[in-house]
């Protein structure tokens, strides 16, 4: 049964808030994707397993914590990923970065792949796939798919805004992937937007519409 963690954070609420408006200009609509997706992105990493290592601090020896094992990957779904990618990028730095390239068929509202480039060794590590919207759950399940097909196992999913249809048919493909949202809305529309929603994520952060 996959873990579905909404965020109660009051920074994120405020900051999802202000995505929502109509009148956010895109740089800071971008600036926000990242900094929701950091503060996600913490909580989605809480589990990380450690190891103890001995360090010398300038008084003492101790046992200090690291993350055990080989470090992380994300992979953003193009494009409106990539932007979530950059903001966590800046909590962990060391993170490998793959690229899966989908767009939803505007009337079907099925996925397209495009393009796929992963880290060669991903399967060693833990993923986090992230895209800002969960609509239809399209897009996530086949991006998960398309990793387990890769013999890629260890997989959490972070996004910002989810539907209810999307969660559904995310944790009834994939319930071994837990899902980390910024906050749940209420119904996709007849065009599978999500409502009340921020409008179409990746045209707000590149500004193509
Ligand atoms: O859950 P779904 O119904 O699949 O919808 C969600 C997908 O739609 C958006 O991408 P879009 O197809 O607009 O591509 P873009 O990021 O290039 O704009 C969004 O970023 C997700 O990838
Ligand atoms: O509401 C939605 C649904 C899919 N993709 C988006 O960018 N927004
Ligand atoms: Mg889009």
């Amino acid at each position: 049964m996959s873990k579905v963690i909404i965020m109660d954070h009051p920074l994120i609420q405020h900051k999802i808030g202000i995505m929502r408006r109509k009148t956010t200009s895109t740089k800071e609509f971008r600036d926000l994707v990242s900094e929701v997706a950091m503060l996600i992105c913490y909580e989605a990493t809480r589990e990380l397993p450690l190891a103890d290592i001995e360090i010398e601090t300038p008084l003492v020896k101790t046992i200090a914590h690291e993350i055990a094992g080989k470090k992380l990957c994300i992979v953003p779904i193009l494009r409106a990923g990539l932007h979530m990618a950059d903001g966590i990028l800046n909590l962990i730095p060391n993170a490998k970065v793959g690229h899966i390239g989908l767009y939803r068929n505007e009337e079907t509202l099925e996925p397209v792949e495009y393009f796929c480039k992963l880290p060669v060794d991903a399967d060693e590590r833990e993923i986090f796939v992230v895209d800002p919207m969960l609509a239809t759950g399209g897009s996530a399940s086949a991006a998960i798919t398309l990793l387990k097909n890769k013999g890629i196992s260890k997989i959490h999913f972070l996004c910002l805004i989810a539907a209810p249809e999307g969660v559904k048919r995310l944790t009834e493909l994939h319930p071994d992937v837990d899902v980390y949202i910024g906050a749940l809305d209420e119904r996709l529309n007849e065009h599978g937007y999500i409502l009340p929603g921020l409008g179409d994520a990746g045209d707000r952060i590149y500004g193509t519409k």
